[in-house]
């Protein structure tokens, strides 16, 4: 391990620093756990069969299906095949089935009760552990840093390189901190935390950052509360979030299948418990929030920093300064069939969706039954709307029907469905349909997110139950008053008591073609990356086309329903779609600019608003406008792993002030070419107008100049890669092994008492 040094240093730093493979300006980071889904792995696990790689640490990595699975009951389950309807969701899923066997890898499927979403069942079973590096194809793994892990989403190309080499080229971010204090007021919780925060520091506050939440307010949190809080960083800009592990960390973790035992758990808690900040550590951006500040929170706009308090009104755009910002909340309104100064209490709603990674923990749903009971005996949803429950994993689901609470919901007359991603993001058949207004529990509000035209106001559960009993947005204070007390109903139970019979994951199915050697210690021979072939990037003279929207959203370049490819290409026509093409007619919409001569020429995009490419983790967004044509951007700022995903794939962003991008932009508008010289690092501007110099980090811009494919790059590094395992074995041993492959399938429990601690209600 590094040498230890005396300068203080913050949780980030020291986990960041125990996973150094090698230092330097772009450092070599050993992955821990590795979680894979259906969507992100298709194209992933295809590179590797071409390259002819293996999968490095089987034992580390955890696979389920998620996104692309219906909800409804199970009961006549038999295959995916005959059960899962839509034949591109059909696909995505088998080909995960497939490659899990392949590759023999771990897999909670939809037949295994511990199937459910990705960041729901990793701190479930216990593959997410304290000061690890989790990494998942997701945005929301940034869910994993409650525990203290460093957990960030990924590209699908950087999926393929934590498969094959268990590492991954990383710059180091900067430390935010953002300090929580008080207690909080009745009526909110953790979610109303998060919103708070997002409202305040907007959803490029955290870019180039990773947070860690400190202060009285946090600690006093459950784990749940903690994971919900964690997994909105990435809606503040910020890649991953933190909380130092503690004692309510422990007793969560303490007896879960995949956590160590005997004297490698006392061994593991003493590493555990040095994982907290120092004091005097520095940090680039810290943050102060008074708890008693916060209110019951929602959203009334397309992003995640639209919010207000339940009891305030909508806001009118005219009162913004910023042009940007005045017709990105004009769109928003018309968008969301709202008006400036309309009172959020009385917006009626179509449906209520309790779920997601956010929230669709146990805690999540005994908060929401609560307030249905406090309702009162026999209250129902209200006439016309429809409200849905959907599990996180089957796990939750069976314990929340030991609990009694999914009576209280089928009662009141909630939908009560089986674990998925579901209508947080309608890859699968729950969706809102055009104009539908929906309370959710999710955590993206984007444009067309839930379904194509449908409005998202995201809050917490107990809000959308709330919602769900009176048709419309309600303050939950009105329900559960200063003291949410204890329902009789709800017999609070330990998850242990289920974790005990859970089924064994099938054995890797041995096929002709499997290319995998669990015996093999050594990586395979290096592909020569000279041969791995990135296209390369060198001189880019054309048309550029202008655009000066902020916050530009993945989910905007390119909606759910085209995350199903299997393939890396022909997205093209699919990029910007919902701004591309009249979505009734599906016409091409002839004010949009990438409709426009000479602009459907365009090789170069320049963004005037900033935190371009903000959202999901999805390279589906740097494939479709690369596929357009489009190799560089140039905007204010970039999200991180949108960003990070343009170089895997020979594309440039460019990061400029504000001032030059507007110059660049009258260029752009007036249709003439510019010339983006990467070897100089200069913008050419047309008719003898001079240049523009950028910044780029000198080994990417030596990897693009060069097509180099960093896989091969890190393979090169095997010795050293060898060399820290040995280490990761001797000092956290806990580590290595806890697969279930290796444990056979039994499944070892720990009894444990609930947890004692103050939960979310
Ligand atoms: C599909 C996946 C890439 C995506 C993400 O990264 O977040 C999804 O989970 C989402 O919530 O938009
Ligand atoms: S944000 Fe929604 S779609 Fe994405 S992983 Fe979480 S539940 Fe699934």
């Amino acid at each position: 391990m590094p040498a230890p040094t005396s300068t203080p240093r913050t949780l980030y730093d020291k986990v960041y620093d125990d996973h150094l493979v090698y230092s330097a300006d772009q450092a070599l980071i050993y992955i821990d756990r590795h979680l894979v889904h259906e969507v992100t792995s298709p194209q992933a696990f295809e590179g590797l069969r071409t390259a002819k790689r293996i999968v490095r640490r089987p034992d580390c990595t955890l696979a389920t299906v998620d996104h692309n699975i219906p909800t409804i009951s199970r009961k006549s389950f038999k295959s995916i095949h005959s059960f899962i309807e839509e034949p591109d969701s059909r696909a995505q899923v088998g080909a995960l089935e497939d490659n899990v066997k392949e590759f023999g890898l771990t897999y909670f499927g939809m037949g295994d009760r511990r199937q459910g979403i990705v960041h729901i069942i990793g701190p479930e079973q216990g593959f997410t552990l304290p000061g690890t590096t989790v990494v998942c194809g997701d945005s929301h793994t940034s869910t994993h840093g409650a525990f203290g892990a460093l957990a960030f989403g990924i590209g699908t190309s950087e999926v393929e390189h934590v498969l094959a080499t268990q590492t991954l080229p990383q710059k180091k971010s900067k430390n935010m901190r953002i300090n929580v204090e008080g207690a909080l007021p009745a009526g909110c919780n953790s979610k109303d935390i998060v919103l708070h925060i997002i409202g305040l520091i907007g959803t490029a506050g955290g870019n180039g950052c990773v947070i860690e939440f400190s202060g009285s307010t946090i600690r006093e949190l459950s784990m749940e509360a903690r994971m919900s809080i964690c997994n909105m960083s990435i809606e503040g800009g910020a890649r991953a979030g933190m909380i130092a592990p503690d004692e309510i960390t422990f007793e969560y973790l303490a007896g879960r299948p995949l956590c160590p035992v005997g004297e490698e758990w006392d061994q593991a808690v003493a590493y555990w418990k040095t994982l907290k900040s120092d004091a005097g550590a520095h940090y680039d951006v810290e943050v102060e929030i008074k708890a008693e500040d916060i209110a019951p929170t929602l959203t009334w706009g397309t992003s995640p920093q639209d919010t207000v308090p339940i009891t305030g009104t909508v806001p009118d755009p005219e009162k913004a300064t910023d042009p940007i910002r005045k017709n990105g909340m004009k769109r928003s309104l018309e968008y969301m069939g709202l008006q400036p100064g309309q009172v959020m209490e009385e917006v009626k709603i179509d449906k209520a969706f309790l779920g997601s990674c956010t929230n669709g923990r146990i805690e999540d749903l005994r908060s929401a039954a609560k307030v249905i009971l406090s309702a009162g005996k026999d209250a129902k949803v209200a006439e016309g709307v429809y409200a849905m429950v959907v599990p996180g994993s089957g796990l939750v689901k069976q314990q929340a029907e030991a609990e009694g609470i999914d009576v209280v919901f089928k009662k009141a007359g909630f939908d009560w469905r089986e674990a998925g991603c579901s209508m947080c993001l309608g890859m699968n058949p729950d969706q809102l349909k055009p104009q539908e207004r929906c309370a959710s529990t999710s955590n993206r509000n984007f444009e067309g997110r839930q379904g194509q035209g449908g409005r998202t106001h995201l809050m917490s559960p107990a809000m959308v139950a709330a919602a769900a009993m009176t048709g419309r947005l309600t303050d939950v204070r009105k329900f559960v008053g200063e003291n949410v007390s204890d329902h009789p109903e709800i017999k609070v139970t330990s998850v242990f008591d289920y974790m005990d019979a859970a089924i064994p994951s099938p054995a890797p199915i041995p096929r002709e073609t499997k290319i995998v050697d669990p015996n093999a210690k050594a990586l395979p021979e290096a592909v020569d990356p000279a041969t791995a072939g990135l296209p390369k990037f060198n001189v880019l003279t054309g048309i550029a086309a202008p655009m000066s929207t902020a916050n530009i959203d993945t989910d905007m370049i390119i909606p759910k329903q085209f995350l199903k490819t299997l393939e890396r290409t022909g997205l093209g026509k699919a990029a910007f779609f919902e701004h591309r093409y009249d979505q009734k007619t599906k016409e091409e919409n002839p004010d949009f600019v990438l409709n426009k001569e000479p602009f459907r020429r365009a090789n170069i995009l320049i963004c005037t608003g900033a935190n371009f490419g903000c959202g999901s983790s999805r390279e589906h967004a740097p494939w479709a406008i690369n596929d357009f044509g489009i190799r560089c951007i140039a905007a204010p700022s970039f999200a991180d792993i949108f960003y990070n995903n343009c170089f895997k794939n020979g594309m440039l962003p460019i990061v400029l002030p504000p001032a030059e991008l507007e110059q660049l932009h009258a260029d752009a508008s007036a249709g003439q070419e510019l010339t983006v010289d990467l070897e100089r690092k200069v913008i050419v501007r047309p008719d003898g107008k001079g240049e523009i110099s950028f910044q780029v980090d000198d080994f990417r811009r030596h990897c693009l100049i060069n097509g180099l494919d960093d896989i091969g790059l890190t393979l090169q590094h095997r010795e050293e890669i060898e060399q820290f395992e040995t280490r990761r074995t001797a000092t956290w041993p806990w580590l290595d092994g806890l697969g279930y492959a290796k444990k056979g399938g039994k499944v070892p429990v720990k009894p444990a008492s609930p947890q004692k601690k103050k939960m979310d209600w």
